[in-house]
């Protein structure tokens, strides 16, 4: 016989063929109430009333004449989650189990409960017990018959006991399921729920997605504000992540069902179970973005998290949960690169692209030690006098598996991984030393441009690093041409400055790369120590299309002589193009017309030949040198 009542008290199941002996257990149990108030009567009038002081705690009782019913009461009471925490168990009671048997079959649907077998004198020896229930400390012999004292304290003790495992229990699985910063389910749990909700939809024949978030700059706020500071922060966000997802209106009463979970670091993750549409997925992404996106006041400082949030969909990206979590990785990464506030469902393409980057960045880091790396040379022209006013120098990779890999694909990569930072390093001092030994060989080479990337200019030893190349190889300072790009100066203004003003000082050049381009503010331009522009080649090609394009291009001319900024016009091609901006006053020009990028022995031979008609004053006769490109070559 089951009691339904919802309790907290602990629940004893008393297992005995003789319901007599149920009522005594429920005298001696149930604070001395039996359900016959003549027998409590006259109990009453034989011992007297109970003690106080052995007024036992409340208990939910419940009854069974046989193991087989007990079971299926024990079964009953697990899966409404309300489990028995003791059984007083008879040893013999016909026909059915003994109480060994029970008490066997009883453990294996509730291990942690804890048994009292009540066996008469002679029942079983010691080694049977053993042999048939093994070692345990959740049995306990009692010998009939029984003393009041000795089954209230047994009842006692036993639950307790139950009571106090469970709490340990509960403690250690929050411990190795649950993330203790944020509270959130960790990895572990997150991929048994994934496995769980996988196994269902697949049944269901439902669709999942899994978005896998990982915050941009937080390992940036984490060490410049301090580890205590991004503690919070990321316990912010968590509580933002699982109030987005379980307020998704879009997802209705299902919204119930997803699960956020914190991975690790910065990462975390939602699953959407039972998701009809890719839209409902990128629904929540976008709003995820939005609430995560809001700043966050923490210590005086207000900061922004912008995440990147990567979707594979079940089961079209992935039918385990291996292959979905790789790949929602995957989209997030590719999210990531293309820049903040992005979500990207995840496509077949990107394992492959991922996997030939992967490949570019493990021979890019072997490629410096190799000297598989070169710089091509390519010249440049003053319009006024047809002399040549400098050479940019052009990184170029031969690596041994990947053959020519052109600057487009390698330089990014090198970015991202950090790379740049001993290529570009690399790079300054093979110029600066190139061009000094040109000098000192009598070559006349006023100038050489070197590319700089944005993570390497804002570096904290970029400055160094040229004041040493420029120290080792002895090149005035004046002969270095820094090329830099518009987006630095737009998204790095403050710091940007700063280096620039140092440059200056130091002597050397400043020019802003593919001018043109990138909308930059021509007020803030004129704030900066910037010498030249170098106009984009994208203007200079439009001179061949139509005369409002040709305006353009006058435009920015006119525009930098009214700065005082000099000017190279980028990727002349033909002589109409050459024609226009020597008419129109830009100072020099470089591009395949005149010269492609030279290797460094062309480049030798390209220079002396400059070197003695500049002497012979006949300086456009250089032009006309033939010269192949290193990428077409
Ligand atoms: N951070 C660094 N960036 C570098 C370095 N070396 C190169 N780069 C950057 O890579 C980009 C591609 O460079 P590349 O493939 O070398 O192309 C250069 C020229 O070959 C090309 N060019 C020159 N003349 C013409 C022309 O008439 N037509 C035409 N279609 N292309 C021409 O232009 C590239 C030089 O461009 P720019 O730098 O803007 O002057 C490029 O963005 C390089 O900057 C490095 O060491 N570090």
């Amino acid at each position: 016989m089951m009691n339904h009542g919802v309790s907290s008290a602990p629940r004893i199941l008393i297992i005995d063929d003789n319901v007599a002996i149920h009522e005594d257990f429920k005298k001696i149990l149930l604070k001395g109430k039996s359900s016959d108030s003549k027998l409590d009567d006259l109990e009453s009038a034989l011992f007297g009333e109970r003690d106080e002081v052995f007024s036992p705690p409340e208990y939910v009782i419940d009854f069974a004449t046989q193991g087989k019913e007990a079971l299926a009461m024990v079964e009953q009471a697990e899966k409404e989650g309300s489990p028995y925490a003791l059984a007083f168990v008879d040893g013999r009671m016909p026909p059915g189990w003994d109480g060994i048997e029970t008490i066997s079959r009883l453990w294996k649907v509730s291990p942690d409960m804890q048994m009292v077998l009540c066996t008469a004198y002679a029942d079983y020896s010691w080694d049977e017990i053993q042999q048939n229930l093994g070692q345990t400390d959740s049995l306990v012999i009692l010998k009939k018959p029984f003393d009041i004292a000795e089954v209230l304290q047994l009842a006692h003790a036993l639950t307790r006991k139950w009571e106090l495992n469970r709490e340990i229990q509960g403690r250690l699985h929050q411990l190795a399921y649950f993330d203790s910063l944020t509270g959130l389910p960790n990895r572990t749990q997150f991929l048994d729920s994934l496995n769980k909700t996988l196994a269902n939809a697949q049944k269901m024949e439902k669709k999942a997605a899994l978005l896998y978030i990982d915050l941009d700059e937080f390992k940036r706020i984490n060490d410049t504000l301090g580890h205590s500071i991004g503690d919070k922060l990321l316990k912010i966000i968590a509580q933002r992540l699982s109030t987005c997802v379980r307020n998704s209106d879009l997802l209705g009463e299902r919204g119930e069902n997803h699960k956020t979970a914190r991975l690790g670091g910065d990462e975390f993750t939602v699953l959407l179970s039972n998701v009809e549409s890719d839209e409902e997925a990128s629904a929540v992404a976008k709003r995820i973005s939005n609430s995560l996106n809001q700043p966050v006041e923490l210590g005086g400082h207000q900061m922004m998290v912008v995440p990147s949030i990567g979707i594979a969909m079940f089961p079209a990206d992935g039918e385990d949960a291996d292959s979905l979590m790789k790949n929602a990785d995957m989209a997030m990464y590719f999210a990531k690169r293309n820049g903040p506030q992005n979500y990207r469902f995840y496509q077949e393409s990107m394992n492959a692209n991922a996997l030939k980057r992967l490949t570019i960045e493990t021979q890019l880091r072997n490629g410096l030690e190799a000297e598989e790396f070169s710089l091509a040379y390519q010249p440049q022209f003053d319009l006024k006098t047809g002399n040549l006013s400098g050479v940019e120098a052009l990184l170029r990779w031969k690596n041994k598996e990947l053959g020519q890999i052109p600057p487009m694909e390698f330089i990014p990569i090198a970015e991202e991984s950090g790379l740049i930072h001993p290529l570009g390093e690399w790079v300054m001092r093979t110029a600066c030393t190139q061009v000094k030994t040109w000098q000192d060989q009598g070559i006349d080479l006023p100038r050489i441009g070197v590319n700089v990337s944005p993570k390497e200019f804002i570096h904290p030893e970029f400055i160094s690093n040229v004041k040493s190349a420029l120290a080792d190889s002895g090149l005035d300072p004046s002969a270095l041409q820094i090329e830099i790009t518009e987006t630095l100066l737009m998204e790095h203004f403050e710091g940007t400055a700063k280096t620039l003003e140092e440059l200056h000082k130091m002597g050397v050049q400043v020019a802003i790369d593919d001018f043109g381009k990138g909308y930059s503010s021509l007020s803030r331009l004129q704030e900066l120590a910037i010498d030249c522009l170098k106009i984009d080649r994208s203007f200079v090609s439009a001179v061949d299309e139509s005369f409002r394009q040709k305006s353009v291009l006058n435009a920015i001319i006119a525009m930098a002589n009214g700065m005082d900024l000099g000017m190279i016009a980028e990727g002349v091609e033909t002589k109409e193009q050459f024609l226009f901006l020597q008419e129109k006053h830009c100072d020099e020009a470089q591009g395949y017309m005149l010269s492609r990028p030279l290797t460094l022995e062309q480049a030798e031979e390209f220079l002396q030949k400059a070197t003695m008609q500049l002497n012979d004053q006949d300086p456009y006769s250089s032009l006309d040198q033939g010269s192949a490109d290193l990428q077409s070559s």
